[in-house]
C-alpha cells in the first residue's frame, strides 16, 4: 500500500503495480487491443519505414526479373517454333499503313509455314529411318569388333582373345553410363537453379520488373536518356484511342514507327511515322503530355512536321540543357567581324540542334514581336549592330521606349530619336515617311542604279499604331485607316522598299490587331517571335503557316526563355519541310553593344546624328548641308542629298543633285570632283557659312 506522490491522499488498496501494468495514459482505451490493430500498426511501421521498402521491393524485383525472363524465353521460344512472329509483324505493319511491309512479311509467314509442314513430313517417317539406322550401325560395329577379335586371336594364337574388344566395348558403355548417371544427378540437383538464374538475367537484362519495384534513384525517370521504346511508349499514352490500339497491335514493333533517333545539338531528333487514323495535329495539341511521359519538361519538346506525310517530327532536350546559356555572340568576341548586306549572315545564335543560326537580312523587312522583357529589343540590336559592321548601310533609327538601348548608334545612324512621348512618335512617323520619299526618289533612278542600303527601325511600334495624336490636316499619325500616316509609310515601305533598298525593321510588343494591324505584320518578309501569351498571338507574330507547322513562341516561358525566338523567314536556314526555326540568340549586354557600335563608327567617317527632325517650312540649306557633313573633310554629293533627306524629309527629300549645285552655287562651296567623285567640303561650307551676308539663312523649302 502506498499513497500517491502528487496529490499525497488517494491511497490504493493494492500493491504498486508493474510497470507495464501500469495505468493508461488519458485517452488510450484500457480494453486489450485486437490483434488486427496491433498487426496494421507492426505493418504500417515496418512498411513505413524506407529500408524495409527499399528491402521488399527489392525482393519483388528479384522475383519479377525471373517471371518476367520466364516470360520473354517462352515468348522467343514460341517465336521460333510458330509463325507468331509473322502475324505479329503483319499486323503491325498492317497497323502502320505500310501495305507493302505487310505483303512481305506475310509471304514471309507462308514459306515459314510450308518448311514446318515439310519438316513435319519428314518426322513422321524419321524413327522407322532412325531405328533402321541404329540397328545396320549397331550390327556394323559387332561385326567390325569381332573381326577385330578373329585377328588378335589368330595373331595370338589364343582363342580367348576372340571377344576381348566386344568385351570393352561393352565395359566402355558401361563407364559411359555411369558417368552419365552421376552427371544426371548433379544436373537434377543444380539444373532447375541455373535454369532460374538465367531467367533472372534475360529479365533483368529487359529490365521486366514494374517500374515501382526499381530503387528510387532508377525509378525517377525524368530526364532519362531517350530511346525507342521510351518514345514508343510516350506516344502510346497519350490518351489518342487509335494510336494507342495501333502501337498495342504492333507490340514491340511499334519501334518500326521511328527514324533512328540522332544526336541533335543539347538534344536528340527522331521522326515518327504515325499509323494511318492519327493526325499530326493531334500529337501536336498533345505537347505537354508527350514531354511528360518522355520525362521530359513541355519547354524541352519541341514537335515539328517534316515533308514525309503523316511524320511528326520530335526534338527533345537533354533535361536541362535549354537552361544553360548559350556562349557570348562573334560580334563580341571576334573584333575584325565585317558585314555584308548583300552575302552576309548575322550570327544571330543558335538552333536548338546546337547549329549557329545565321540570318541574311539582304533585301527582308522585318518584324520582332514578344511579350515585354523577353529580350526584343536586343534580338533585334544585335541584327543592327551585325549590319552596322557594314560601312554602306545606313540607320535611321526611332526607339519609342526611349531609355537609351538603342543610345550606341548615336554617331552611326543619320536619325536616331528617342522617347515614348506623342512627340517622339510624330517624329518617328516623319522619318519612317523621309524613308518614304528616298524609296520614291530611288525608284525614279536610273534603271541599273545601285542603292545602298537604308535601314528604318522603329522599336516598340505598337507606340506609332497606338498613338491618337492628329496633324495639322487632322490625319492621325496612329491607327490603321487609309489615312493614318504611320500605317500608310510602313505599309507604302513594305510595298516598294524591297527593290531599292529601303527597308523597314520593326520591334513590337504584345501584338493585337490594334497594335499591329495585320497589312503591317504580313508585309514583313522575316518575322521572329519571342515568348507570346497566346497562339492567337503566335499567328499574328508569324502566321498561320509557321504556326501550323509547329512553331509555338506561345510555349515559351516568359522569363525564362530570355532570347529565345521562333523565326519565320527564308533568310535563315530552315530544316527542310519546316516552316520555322527556334533560335537562342546570343546576348549583347549594352555595354558590349556600346564597343560593337564603336568598331562600326571606326569604320565610317563621321556620321552625324540628327535627334529632332527639323519638319517646319522654314529651314537652312547651307546649315543643313554643313550639319550632315559633320567631321569628315568631304562627303559624296549623294550622301549629303541622303542625309539631308533623312534630317529634313519635307524639305529635302525630292531634292536633285541640281538643287544641291543650285543652292551652293556662288557660296565658294560648290560641288568639286574629287577622285573622280562628286563631293562637297567641309571648311570651304563653314567658309561660306560664315561669310555669307546677314539674313540670308532660313531660305524657304526649295
Ligand atoms: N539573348 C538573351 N539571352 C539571355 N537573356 C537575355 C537575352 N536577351 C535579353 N535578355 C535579358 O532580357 C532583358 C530584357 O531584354 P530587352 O530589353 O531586349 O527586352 P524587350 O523585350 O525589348 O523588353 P521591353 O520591350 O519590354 O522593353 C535583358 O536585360 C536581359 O537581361
Amino acid at each position: 500500500m502506498t499513497t500517491n506522490g502528487t496529490g499525497g491522499n488517494i491511497v490504493h488498496l493494492f500493491k504498486d503495480p508493474p510497470p507495464e501494468q501500469a495505468a493508461p495514459a488519458a485517452g488510450v482505451p484500457s480494453r486489450p487491443e485486437r490483434l488486427w490493430v496491433r498487426s496494421g500498426r507492426v505493418v504500417r511501421t515496418v512498411v513505413g519505414h524506407e529500408r524495409a521498402m527499399g528491402a521488399g521491393r527489392a525482393v519483388v524485383r528479384h522475383g519479377m526479373y525471373v517471371i518476367g525472363g520466364g516470360r520473354i524465353v517462352v515468348r522467343r521460344v514460341w517465336d521460333s517454333r510458330t509463325a507468331a512472329r509473322y502475324e505479329r509483324m503483319l499486323r503491325a505493319a498492317e497497323a502502320a499503313g505500310n501495305h507493302d511491309a505487310a505483303v512481305a512479311w506475310e509471304e514471309r509467314g507462308a514459306r515459314f509455314r510450308a518448311a514446318r509442314h515439310r519438316r513435319r513430313m519428314d518426322l513422321l517417317t524419321a524413327p522407322v529411318q532412325a531405328a533402321k539406322s541404329a540397328a545396320a550401325g549397331a550390327g556394323a560395329t559387332v561385326g567390325a569388333l569381332l573381326l577385330l577379335g578373329v585377328v588378335m586371336a589368330l595373331a595370338s594364337e589364343d582363342f580367348t582373345e576372340l571377344g576381348t574388344p566386344l568385351m570393352a566395348a561393352i565395359e566402355l558403355v558401361n563407364g559411359l553410363l555411369f558417368v552419365a548417371s552421376i552427371v544426371w544427378g548433379i544436373g537434377v540437383l543444380i539444373g532447375p537453379w541455373a535454369a532460374v538464374a538465367g531467367l533472372w538475367a534475360v529479365g533483368r537484362r529487359r529490365q521486366a520488373a514494374p517500374n515501382w519495384t526499381l530503387p528510387a534513384r532508377e525509378r525517377d525517370d525524368a530526364g532519362a536518356p531517350i530511346t525507342p521504346s521510351v518514345v514508343v511508349t510516350a506516344l502510346r499514352d497519350l490518351g489518342i484511342p487509335t494510336l494507342r490500339k495501333a502501337i498495342k497491335e504492333m507490340g514491340d514493333a511499334g519501334a518500326a514507327m521511328l527514324s533512328p533517333i540522332v544526336l541533335a545539338g543539347c538534344g536528340v531528333e527522331v521522326d515518327a511515322t504515325l499509323p494511318s487514323g492519327v493526325s499530326t495535329i493531334e500529337v501536336q495539341n498533345r505537347r505537354r503530355k508527350l514531354a511528360e511521359n518522355l520525362g521530359r519538361h513541355e519547354h524541352e519538346v519541341f514537335i515539328t512536321i517534316p515533308t514525309a506525310a503523316r511524320t511528326v517530327r520530335l526534338w527533345i532536350a537533354d533535361s536541362g540543357a535549354l537552361d544553360e546559356p548559350i556562349g557570348p555572340s562573334p560580334l563580341v568576341t571576334d573584333p575584325d567581324l565585317k558585314a555584308n548586306y548583300k552575302t552576309g549572315r548575322a550570327p544571330w545564335g543558335q538552333d536548338l540542334r546546337g547549329d549557329a543560326a545565321a540570318l541574311s537580312l539582304y533585301q527582308r523587312h522585318l518584324l520582332v514581336t514578344g511579350l515585354s522583357n523577353q529580350g526584343k529589343t536586343a534580338a533585334l540590336r544585335a541584327l543592327a549592330l551585325w549590319l552596322a559592321l557594314d560601312p554602306s548601310v545606313e540607320f535611321r533609327i526611332a526607339d519609342l521606349k526611349g531609355v537609351g538601348d538603342w543610345g550606341m548608334f548615336d554617331g552611326l545612324a543619320s536619325v536616331l530619336i528617342q522617347g515614348p512621348t506623342d512627340d517622339h512618335v510624330i517624329e518617328a512617323t516623319e522619318m519612317v515617311e523621309g524613308g518614304v520619299a528616298e524609296m520614291e526618289r530611288r525608284l525614279q533612278a536610273p534603271p541599273g542604279t545601285v542603292h545602298p542600303p537604308l535601314i528604318l527601325v522603329v522599336d516598340e511600334a505598337q507606340m506609332a499604331f497606338m498613338c491618337p495624336a492628329l496633324d495639322g490636316e487632322k490625319r492621325p499619325y496612329g491607327g490603321s485607316k487609309a489615312t493614318s500616316r504611320y500605317f500608310m509609310a510602313a505599309r507604302k515601305i513594305h510595298n516598294q522598299g524591297r527593290a531599292v533598298n529601303v527597308m523597314l525593321w520593326q520591334g513590337t510588343q504584345d501584338p493585337t490587331d490594334q497594335n499591329l494591324p495585320k497589312l503591317v505584320r504580313e508585309g514583313a518578309h522575316t518575322r521572329a517571335s519571342l515568348a507570346l501569351g497566346t497562339e492567337s498571338q503566335a499567328r499574328m507574330a508569324l502566321g498561320d503557316k509557321a504556326v501550323d507547322g509547329g512553331a509555338a513562341p506561345h510555349l515559351l516561358r516568359q522569363g525564362l526563355d530570355k532570347g529565345t525566338l521562333v523565326v519565320a523567314s527564308d533568310g535563315i536556314e530552315v530544316p527542310a519541310g519546316q516552316a520555322s526555326l527556334t533560335v537562342r540568340t546570343h546576348y549583347i549586354s549594352t555595354d558590349d553593344a556600346g564597343e560593337v557600335a564603336t568598331r562600326a563608327k571606326a569604320m565610317r567617317d563621321g556620321v552625324t546624328t540628327v535627334h529632332v527632325l527639323d519638319t517646319g517650312q522654314q529651314h537652312d540649306p547651307l546649315a543643313d548641308i554643313a550639319a550632315v557633313i559633320g567631321t569628315a573633310p568631304r562627303l559624296l554629293t549623294q550622301d549629303v542629298l541622303k542625309r539631308l533627306a533623312a534630317r529634313n524629309a519635307k524639305a529635302y527629300g525630292h531634292w536633285s543633285f541640281g538643287d544641291l549645285t543650285r543652292v551652293l552655287e556662288g557660296t565658294g562651296a560648290e560641288p568639286y570632283k574629287s577622285d573622280g567623285r562628286m563631293v562637297i567640303g567641309r571648311d570651304r561650307i563653314a567658309h561660306a557659312l560664315t561669310n555669307r551676308p546677314e539674313g540670308d539663312a532660313g531660305t524657304a523649302a526649295g
